[in-house]
């Protein structure tokens, strides 16, 4: 007979830690070495946030005839070549100026060249909502800055994902949980997720394709305001991740690459064609 509660199981995550990028498995290694160990925790330094509601922002934007883009600051990455020094705060009114609906700012320092400085003094510098990018572990993690939205990657947290979207909501951040597959969307759905992003990017294989999007977004419940995120570089991309039903796209490479006013412009002028 076979003693199941005796057989030493990997570590939660562990099993799909494995399956992850070397470079994916790095980030996750550099997060955990700064989150502060519980004992170094207090509640006094949780801080509270008035946020900029995501839903309007995107609504504004398409009644304005632009399709709802959030804008991503995001000096470098494992699969980007080089880094871009320009000043965080002037990309973003550059992205705002070209009718960016959103702004996104990577936070993580050392695999993308971000900080929480630059994300708060982004969220000076335009007046859309402003998504903080990074890998949150732990509810300590919030606390390092206000940001109106705050990115929760259901692969990485599992079962730590309802504790983390209500440590999100009880500071006043607005959650936008990011998946990959229907398992990951259905965990979500479940952990009563408002705001979900569909990955394109896998991060195992550190490939692109657009196909997933397609393939989670036809059971995404209609209630879910829902994005697709990266690998859309050109305006036949977003339609095509329009017509597979995103409420809105966020695009980093395609519009840090080059001007950053112009390549939102082009983008976000993207709209379905009329025949
Ligand atoms: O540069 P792209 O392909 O447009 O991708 C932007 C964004 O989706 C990507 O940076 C991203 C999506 N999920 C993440 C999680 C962590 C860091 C970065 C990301």
């Amino acid at each position: 007979m076979v003693k199941r509660g005796k057989k030493r199981g990997k570590k939660r995550g562990e099993k799909r830690e494995e399956e992850l990028a070397p470079e994916v498995r790095s980030i996750l290694e550099s997060v955990r070495s700064r989150v502060p160990p519980a004992s170094r925790r207090t509640d006094s330094g949780r801080i509270a946030v008035d946020a900029r509601p995501v839903a309007d922002a995107f609504a504004a934007a398409a009644a304005d005839g632009r399709v709802p883009i959030v804008a991503e600051v995001k000096p470098t990455s494992p699969t980007t070549e080089g880094e871009r020094t320009d000043d965080p705060a002037e990309l973003a009114r550059a992205m705002v100026a070209g009718g960016a609906a959103a702004i996104s700012v990577l936070t993580e320092p050392d695999h993308f060249g971000g900080s929480p400085e630059s994300l708060a003094r982004v969220r000076e510098a335009v007046d859309v909502p402003v998504l903080r990018k990074d890998f949150l572990l732990s509810p300590a993690q919030l606390d390092a800055v206000e940001a109106d939205l705050v990115l929760l990657i259901a692969r990485f947290l599992e079962d730590d994902l309802p504790d983390m979207i209500e440590a999100a909501r009880d500071r006043g951040f607005q959650p936008l949980v990011e998946v990959h597959d229907v398992t990951e969307l259905e965990n979500a759905i479940a952990a009563d997720a408002e705001i979900v992003g569909v990955n394109n990017r896998d991060l195992a294989r550190l490939e692109v394709d657009l196909g997933t999007f397609e393939r989670v977004a036809p059971e995404v419940p209609d209630h879910v305001t829902l994005i697709a995120e990266s690998g859309v570089s050109t305006p036949a991309d977003v339609r095509r991740m329009r017509a597979a039903g995103a409420d809105a796209l966020l695009i980093g490479s395609a519009i840090m690459d080059g001007d950053p006013e112009e390549n939102t412009r082009r983008l976000a002028a993207a709209t379905e064609e009329r025949t």
